[in-house]
This record gives structure tokens, sequence and C-alpha cells, in this order.
């Protein structure tokens, strides 16, 4: 599609190119038969290139092969038109009026054909092809002593081959380029959401995408849930083993809880040091206990084992549940987990504990 629109104002040129070369000097009215041959066969293939550009959207979708193929032939017989033409004025005595400005556009349009159509290298060299084998022939076979102009024309044209074919290569150098900063891109948008350490989404990313589903709930009228989930006694785990051997059970914890709360919809994230976070949307509080006491199961029934060193893990959860409402904070259900968490470590840890009013008076005391 881009070669599309870099030959775009080549329709236009071509279409233009003899009533410029023929009227200013008159040659329309000294020869009108071949000035109206020749203009009027170009205007109509440029109009037929308008015809076929405007149509795009509708051939290329069903039939790209035959969309190309109608392109290529298009302009390359408009390059065949100007090529004869310019073959001619080098042997018929009748165009010599016009044989200096017809040299000059040719020469012009052989370097702009061969740019604008660069990306497709092939379609580039067989168009130039087209603009100048005519008058090379005409050059060494038909008209004496025209070598030195048969060698100039070749020369100019290999000059222009290599030109195309260098710009052909940074053509697909950009499209490296930018492939590669769409991925750096990817990579670091991945960077602003993921946890290095547990691979999960971070508390950045957790309170952007809460914050989303807040206001969702609110429009669609959904209990939204909330879990925090501390391991228990995590300080003396460091202490013990050392923070390598910390941080390897947060892995571990983080893979625990994403195999059991499964669906698309649920969020993970990394609260925090050794705190996660789960959110519910659509869920209940009946439900969110349900899979809080899931993952408590998990944690506790599925040992860490790490460089010989195998160690039973528990963690304490804080269940929160609320029908989110206009102009109640977001961060009150944060809230209400969090002094559910508290209740669950105070009742001895190893525990799913749901808010209730009395949970919010006692983390207050
Ligand atoms: N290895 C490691 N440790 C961390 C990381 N982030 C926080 N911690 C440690 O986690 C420990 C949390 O300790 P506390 O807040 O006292 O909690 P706890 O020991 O788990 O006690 P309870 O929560 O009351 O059961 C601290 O020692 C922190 O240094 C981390 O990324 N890696």
């Amino acid at each position: 599609m881009d070669l599309l629109s870099r030959s775009m104002p080549g329709i236009f040129i071509y279409g233009l190119i003899f009533p410029v070369i023929f009227f200013p000097l008159g040659f329309n009215k000294l020869q009108p038969e071949i000035s109206w041959l020749f203009a009027t066969s170009m205007l109509l293939v440029s109009s037929l290139r308008l015809v076929h550009r405007v149509y795009t959207s509708v051939i290329y979708p069903k039939k790209p092969k035959l969309w190309r193929h109608m392109f290529q032939c298009l302009s390359l017989s408009q390059a065949i038109i100007l090529g004869i033409f310019f073959a001619m004025t080098m042997y018929d005595p009748i165009l010599e009026p016009i044989k200096t400005i017809s040299f000059m556009t040719i020469g012009g349009v052989c370097a702009a054909a061969l740019i604008s159509l660069s990306p497709r290298i092939s379609i580039a060299l067989f168009n130039l092809l087209c603009l100048v084998t005519p008058s090379i022939f005409v050059s060494f076979f038909v008209i004496e002593d025209s070598l030195p102009v048969g060698f100039m024309i070749c020369i100019y044209s290999g000059y222009l081959v290599v030109v195309g074919m260098r710009s052909n290569k940074e053509y697909l150098r950009s499209f490296v380029i930018e492939a590669q900063l769409e991925k750096q891109r990817q990579e670091l948008e991945q960077l602003n959401k993921i946890d290095p350490l547990t691979h999960i989404y971070n508390r950045g990313y957790f309170n952007t995408a809460f914050d989303i589903q807040w206001h969702s709930s609110i429009r669609q009228k959904k209990m939204l849930s909330v879990l925090l989930i501390d391991i228990d006694h995590f300080k003396a785990i460091n202490d013990t083993h050392g923070h390598l051997f910390g941080d390897k059970c947060l892995n571990h914890i983080a893979q625990t809880i994403s195999a059991t709360a499964k669906r698309k919809t649920d969020l993970i994230a990394r609260f925090g040091g050794e705190e996660f976070v789960i959110l519910l949307p659509d869920t209940d509080e009946h439900n969110a206990v349900d899979i809080a006491e899931q993952v408590r199961e998990q944690i506790a029934s599925q040992p860490f084992s790490y460089q010989q060193n195998e160690l039973a893990l528990t963690a304490s959860i804080g269940v929160a549940c609320v029908l989110p409402m206009v102009g109640v904070n977001s961060n009150s259900l944060i809230e209400k987990a969090d002094a559910a968490l508290y209740d669950a470590k105070d009742q001895g840890r190893n525990k799913v504990c749901k808010y209730t009013e009395s949970s919010r008076q006692q983390q207050l005391l």
C-alpha cells in the first residue's frame, strides 16, 4: 500500500507529460496526429490508474494478486509509451523540435520513477528497462554515429540502478528498525506491569486495573471482592534460610495462587513485600471466602523445597466484598481486606477471615 501512495504523483506526471512537452513549443499544431496519439494514450492509462487506485479498497481485499498485476501492467505500459516516444525523438526528424526537452524529461522521469517504486525493486528495475530499452536499441542498432548517446544512456541507467538498490535496502532496513522499536516498546510496557521476582502483575498495574474494575462494577451493579494474602512468619524464613531462599518462596507462592484463582477475570498481583492480592470481579462474599480457603489450603499443602531445604509454608488471608457505589472510595475495599487480614493474623495465622465491622474497630484500636 505504501507503493500505491508513493506512485500517486506518477499518475499525474505521466498524464500531463505530453501536453507539457507539446503545447509550449506549439508542437501540437505542427504534428497534431502524433501529439494527440501520445497525449491521449498516456492520459487514458493515467485515468485507468486513477480508477484502479480508487477501487483499491474493493479489489485488494478480495483479489490482491489481480490488484498487483493491474498495478504493474498499468504503470509499465506508461513507461513503455514514454520509452517508445523517447526512442522516436532520437531518429525521427519530425520530432526534432522537441528532442532536447524530451531528453531532459526522460532523464527526470527515469530517476523519479525508480526512487518512488524502489520499495519493490523488481518493479522499479523493470520500469526503468521499459523506459530506456527502446532508446538504447535505437542508438546501437538503428541510427549511425549515436553510439556515445547509447553508452551515456547505459551509464545513466546503471547509476540509477545502484541508487535504486540502495534506496530499496534503506527502505527495508527501516522496517526492521520499526519492528525492533515496537518489540522494545512492548517489552518496556511488560516491564512496567510485571513484578520481576514473581512474574505476576505488580502493585502499579493492580492499582490501575482495580480502579477500572471498580467503575465497571458500579455500572454493572456487580459485587467486587478482594483477597489480601500474607505469608506467615516470612521474616523468620528470611532470617533462617537467607534472602535468596525467601525470594524463591515468594515465587512459589505466586505460582500456587495463580494456579488456584484461575478465572480469566481474576487479577493476581504482588501487593508488596510478602503480600499478594487477588481481585475477584462479580464475586460475592461466600464465593470469595471459598476461593480464599482453596488458596490457603493449596499453600499449606505444598511444602516448598529448594536446595535440599524443605519448608512448610502457610498464609493468612483477609477477604472483603462490597457492591461498589458512586461516591465511595475504592481504597475502602482494600482497607477492609487489610483489616480482615489483621484478624486472620490475630487468630493464629494460616486462617481466612472475612471483614466484619469488628475487624475495623480492632484495627483502629
Ligand atoms: N526474600 C525477600 N524478602 C522480602 C521481600 N520483600 C519483603 N521481604 C521480607 O518479608 C518480611 C516480612 O516480615 P513481617 O512484615 O515482619 O511479617 P512476617 O515475618 O511474615 O510475620 P507475620 O506476617 O506476622 O506472619 C521482612 O523481613 C521483609 O524483609 C522480598 O522481595 N524478598
